[in-house]
């Protein structure tokens, strides 16, 4: 969690955002899932996590020392090689909400191989239930018009559990009209 804030903290930052706005009811939130992906005789056939956005503020993937790790740039798969004592970052949709698209959150999926087992560690970072959600102030100050409404944070997680994290459609819901 201490990593957690202190990435949060640089974000604000770099986002030009009050210190500390990150703290409190948006990062309240922290859960720890391990991933196994055991060895599958025709990777074909199966993916180990299809594509998705994570649904929360900021996540920490441990990869363990095994590939399986792609994410979609430019209509392509890429694989994300691990890289020892190194966490890769994802940006959840949440903080793309708050930084008004200012930060993308990438597709990101896991591949499974014929010969190692894989074991993954992903640690969420997330609002609280009852959290509003919408983009920051400061950023729609600036002539940039906001590209989301407000919501409690369990309306958007209710919706991206019923469209199984479908990314077509998860943010639809809550984007403003132009
Ligand atoms: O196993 C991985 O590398 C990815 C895990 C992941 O994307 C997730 O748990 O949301
Ligand atoms: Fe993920």
């Amino acid at each position: 969690m201490k990593l957690a804030s202190g990435i949060l903290e640089l974000i604000a930052e770099g986002l030009g955002l009050e210190s500390g706005y990150f703290g409190g009811k948006l990062s309240e939130n922290a859960f720890l899932s391990v991933n196994r992906y055991p060895p599958c005789p025709d990777p074909s056939l199966t993916l180990g996590l299809p594509k998705h956005c994570d649904p929360n503020l900021i996540t920490i993937l441990l990869q363990g020392d095994v590939c399986g790790l792609q994410v979609f740039k430019d209509g392509e798969w890429i694989g994300v090689g691990p890289v020892p004592n190194a966490f890769v970052i994802n940006i959840g949709y949440q903080l793309q909400i708050i930084s008004n698209n200012k930060l993308k959150g990438a597709e990101h999926r896991a591949v499974t191989n014929s010969k190692d087992a894989r074991t993954s560690a992903a640690f969420f970072v997330s609002p609280s239930r009852d959290s509003i959600v919408e983009p920051a102030r400061e950023l729609i100050k600036a002539g940039n018009r906001s590209l989301y409404r407000a919501f409690e944070f369990t309306e958007f997680f209710s919706n991206y559990m019923n469209e199984k994290g479908n990314s077509e459609v998860v943010l639809e819901p809550f984007k403003l009209q132009a």
